[in-house]
This record gives structure tokens, sequence and C-alpha cells, in this order.
């Protein structure tokens, strides 16, 4: 598949520092796939010996079968934005994205055509020093897109944008995915891409920690059982003690559970003589999957 993304046995050491260990996953064309991970996992790494910017200590990371640097059009083949792009604050949009045909032999037509494309058409002349950060995320997806790209890779895109701009850009990926494009965009922020994306893939610490449909993995993940009592402790620690050793945590006051039906949690509190304020079932979003996978946010 000329647009399918692979990243195989992939691990990045910087001096003792290991930012990517053994990292292996596939983005298919044709879907949003979420590349995510708590700060410092790896993923700017990853996304950076994909785009040929780093040499992986091992593995490859390839575009339909090749490494970034055998692309014989790598501009045309994949667009990228990399953390907040520079641009030439007096120059406008329309030159910028003009001199960036001049280097690529694009026709210069392009430029209105992505400008188009990303709504910045009717303030292609302002100078880029007067945009709002949302305009400039618009111009440097406008810049990936030159060369109508079938790949796009873009690091935190949603990064400092309102959530109009948010909704405006999940409404254009899910269009470049529609269109049959491969798009794989990191975050370390989940709700910002929850539903934006067909697939995710999560890391931590270099490592990946779950690769798969969305849907899927929302519903394998099950359900959590919100519990509020005046004595959280001993609830945790009669928990403890269950023959299944559920997943538990503490959010906003209440002990979170996973692996237990409610009766169960019901039943033990019983016994135990604990009283109980609450006992709901929540269903895990996201967020839930995340932390309960990368412990992130936990408050065992
Ligand atoms: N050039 C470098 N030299 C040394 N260490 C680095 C370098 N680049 C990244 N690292 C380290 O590698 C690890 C992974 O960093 P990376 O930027 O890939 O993570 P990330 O998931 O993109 O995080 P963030 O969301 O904060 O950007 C971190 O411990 C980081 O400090």
């Amino acid at each position: 598949m000329s647009g399918q993304i692979v990243v195989s046995g992939l691990t990045k050491m910087f001096g003792p520092v290991r930012a990517v260990h053994n990292l292996s996953f596939t983005v298919a064309p044709g879907t949003v796939t979420g590349f995510l991970g708590p700060n410092g996992a790896g993923k700017t790494t990853t996304l950076r010996c994909l785009l040929g910017l780093v040499t992986p200590t091992a593995g490859t990371a390839t575009i339909g079968g090749l490494r970034y640097v055998d692309l014989p059009q790598p501009s045309s083949t994949v667009g990228a934005v990399l953390e907040a792009s520079s641009f030439h604050p007096a120059r406008s949009a329309r030159n910028h994205l003009r001199v960036i045909c001049t280097v690529n032999g694009y026709p210069a037509s392009r430029a209105d055509a992505v400008l188009d494309q990303v709504g910045l058409l009717t303030v292609a002349d302002r100078k880029v020093r007067g945009y709002s950060t949302g305009m400039r995320q618009r111009l440097g997806l406008a810049a990936a897109l030159l060369g109508d790209p079938g790949v796009l890779v873009l690091d935190e895109p949603a990064n400092g944008l309102d959530p109009e701009g948010i909704a405006w850009l999940r409404a254009f990926l899910r269009r470049l995915a529609a269109d049959g494009r491969t798009v794989l965009i990191s975050s370390h922020v989940l709700s910002e891409v929850e539903q934006t994306v067909d697939d995710i893939v999560i890391i931590d610490k270099g490592a990946l920690v779950r690769q798969g449909n969305l849907g899927d993995l929302a519903s394998q993940q099950g359900s959590t059982v919100v519990v509020r009592t005046p004595d959280p402790d001993r609830l945790v620690s009669a928990l403890g003690r269950y023959d299944h050793r559920p997943g538990i945590r503490r959010r906003d006051g209440a002990v979170m559970v996973d692996g237990l039906q409610p009766a169960e949690i019901g039943h033990l509190a019983f016994l135990e003589g604990i009283e109980l304020h609450e006992l709901t079932t929540e269903r895990s979003d996201l967020e839930d999957i995340f932390f309960a996978l990368t412990g992130e946010g936990a408050d065992r």
C-alpha cells in the first residue's frame, strides 16, 4: 500500500537516554490515527525518525515500504508539520507558500489552492506576524499540503487551538482521510483527538502500550464503577485483598474500580461494614483507557 506507514522495531538512543524502544506499529491509508502518549513518551522522536530527521539506532520507519530518504519525491509523498513552524514574520502567507513552491518545483497556483483549502485565502496577503496561533497552524498545514501528499504527519496539531479551531481541524482531517490519505497526528491530550481518530497507537516510555481501532479498544476496556464512601481508604484496602485484583484509582474523592461489577463491590462493602454513598457504572472513555494503560494521572 503506497500510503501505509510501518514502524518496525524502532529504537532511538540519545546517549544514555532511550527515547524510543523497539517500537512497532502500522498506520493505514484512509484513516486518521492518533499517536498518543504522555509528555516525553517518544512521539516526536518517532515522527522525526519517520521523516528522516534523525537516524534510528535500530529498526525502521517506512512510508509505502520506503524510508523517507529513499522516497523518489518525498515532499509530494508525505506532508509534515512538526512543532510550531517558523515563518518569516514580515512575509505574507501567499509569499511564504510561493517560496516553498519555487524551492520544490510546484506551480505557484498551488499556493492559492492550499490557502483556499485551509480557509486562509481572504487573508493571504496579510503579514504572518499578525496571524493568530490558529491561523499559523492552518498555514503550517497549507505548506504541508502543497505537494498534494497522500500521507500527512502532524505533531500536536491541536496545540494552542481554541474549541472552534479544534472543530475545524477535526472536520478537515476527516475529509483528508475520506479522500484515502493516511493521517497520523500526535497528541498528549486525549480529548483533543478522541472524536477525530479512527485508530490509536499509545506509547509510554518509548514503547508501545496499545494499538487498535478506538471503538474496539474502548469496548474491550469495559466499564468503570464509581464508588463514593466516607471511608475510601478502607474500601481500597478491602478491594486490594479481593481475589481478582481489580484496577483501582482515585478521582475527585471517588474510588474508581475496573474489573468488578457494582453488585460485587456492594457485597464486599456490606461484608466489611463500609458505608457507601454512590455506586454507579461509567463507560470507559479514551481518557480512562489512557490512564489505565500508562498510569498517567492515576492516584493509587
Ligand atoms: N535530541 C535529543 N537529545 C537528547 N534527548 C532527547 C532528544 N530528543 C528527545 N530526547 C529525549 O527523548 C525522550 C522522548 O522525547 P520526545 O520529544 O520524543 O517525546 P514526546 O512524546 O514527543 O514528548 P512531548 O509531548 O513532550 O513532545 C525524552 O526523554 C526527551 O528528553
